[in-house]
């Protein structure tokens, strides 16, 4: 009985230092947003001085929007680039668009490069293979085909890009689209995930995710290119790893990645997010116990009872009171990243962020309970630590 009572009691103890270790991450995140997040960049002082960049676009299928993404592309204000479109499929209609606005912009450096290569099993490293080995430039941009550009957004990122910097890369959130998916997908980009990833890059954690990432080049060829990554499907995640490993440092820019893919629906969104779960739990097995446990209602449950047991505190009133402390986190935490007018109203908010509390503990289970992932149009398996293989059936 006695030992029992022991290890109860450690287990509310570790419980209560967890919880409050989330708030100190609440508090990291909002003060780091607001110190890090939307700063004005300098207009450029001398061209003569600014490296070039070569963005490299992996592309697969059009939708609605991808033209009006593309075009921003074209439209930066940075005075030397070159964008490669990398695109597998020779019969893909993306190249028409691409051409489209070639036509449109001819004093913009641009190529196209179809079949991609055979170099490894992530299917966007073999996409960009040929447009890297093309590259003229020392800075690589990788950019996803969902990405929007303001015309300051590549300077912003060089701007970032010092000395001893080996990638700098924009923290994934979202532009304002119409629709309970467009309000869904801003408020877990904007609370949920930027929590985690501010607060991780304040304190050097990797958390990169490689939707928009500027890197040096010659520190990725230093390792064998991005062939030497293929064997992974979160290549973001080990190119940020090789580079920390080899002391370099990364580092967040202040324009967050503004995503805009034309496909906006609840049920891809969540088949993304099941993706990302199982690429993390694969790398990094850890997560698998302390992500549940830093959701918002898993983790206010196992507080409450936390402290009944040790104070003897109504569990009811204090489980009230940290979602509510939370949602308010939550809410400055999103308003300081979205940087001006919210496209939806405090109601939608409230629907939006209570379906995505109760929502992402059944869809970590999910995804931990089918190890398959699907991505676009090929299935994979991962083992432990990170290493892909296609899975046919
Ligand atoms: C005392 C509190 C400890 C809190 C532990 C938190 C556990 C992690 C919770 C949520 C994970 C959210 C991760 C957000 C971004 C990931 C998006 C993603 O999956 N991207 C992949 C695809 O592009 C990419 O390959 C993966 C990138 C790296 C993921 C790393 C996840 C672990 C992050 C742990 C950070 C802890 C920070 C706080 C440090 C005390
Ligand atoms: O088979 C594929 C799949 C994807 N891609 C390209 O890869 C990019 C990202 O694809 P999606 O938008 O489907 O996927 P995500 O936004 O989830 O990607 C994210 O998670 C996986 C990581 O490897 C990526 O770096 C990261 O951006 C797009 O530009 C897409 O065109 C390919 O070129 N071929």
């Amino acid at each position: 009985m006695t030992s029992l009572w022991y290890i109860l009691y450690s287990l509310a103890v570790f419980i209560l230092i967890f919880w409050g270790g989330t708030w100190v991450i609440h508090l990291l995140a909002i003060g780091y947003a607001k110190y890090r997040l939307h700063r004005k960049v300098q207009l450029l002082p001398n061209e003569n001085s600014f490296p070039g960049v070569t963005i490299l676009k992996p592309l697969m299928g059009v939708d609605p929007n991808l033209f009006s993404n593309l075009e921003t592309f074209f439209t930066m204000n940075y005075p030397l680039y070159e964008i490669h479109f990398c695109i597998e499929d020779e019969s893909d209609p993306a190249i028409m668009v691409v051409k489209r606005l070639q036509d449109k912009y001819p004093h913009v450096t641009s190529r196209i490069f179809t079949g991609g290569a055979d170099v490894g099993v992530n299917p966007k490293i073999n996409n960009m293979h040929p447009g890297y080995k093309a590259a003229n430039y020392s800075l690589i941009l990788i950019s996803d085909s969902g990405i929007r550009m303001k015309n300051d957004t590549l300077l912003d990122m060089v701007n970032h890009m010092t000395d001893d910097t080996a990638l700098v890369h924009q923290m994934p959130f979202t532009c304002d689209r119409e629709g309970f998916a467009g309000t869904l997908e801003k408020v877990y980009f904007g609370t949920a995930q930027a929590r985690i990833y501010l607060a991780a890059d304040l304190l050097s954690v990797n958390c990169h995710t490689g939707m928009s990432a500027l890197m040096k080049k010659s520190l990725i060829d230093e390792v064998g290119g991005i062939e030497a990554f293929s064997c992974y499907l979160a290549e973001d995640f080990f190119f940020a790893k090789s580079l920390t490993d080899r002391g370099w440092r990364i580092a967040v820019s202040s324009q967050p990645a503004w995503q805009n893919s034309g496909l906006c629906e609840v049920k891809s969104f969540q088949a993304r997010l099941r993706r990302w779960v199982k690429l993390r739990t694969a790398m990094l097995p850890l997560t698998m116990l302390f992500e549940p446990l830093s959701e918002c209602l898993v983790l206010g449950a196992c507080a409450s009872w936390a402290v009944s047991f040790i104070f003897n505190w109504d569990p009811l009133l204090f489980y009230l009171v940290h979602i509510l402390v939370w949602f308010f986190c939550d809410w400055i935490l999103l308003s300081i990243v979205q940087n001006g007018t919210l496209p939806f109203n405090k109601f939608d908010f409230v629907i939006g962020w209570l379906f995505r509390e109760v929502s992402s503990p059944y869809l970590f289970l999910n995804a931990l309970w089918n190890p398959t992932i699907r991505w676009r149009s090929r299935m994979y398996r991962l083992k432990w630590g990170g290493i892909a293989e296609e899975y046919k059936v």
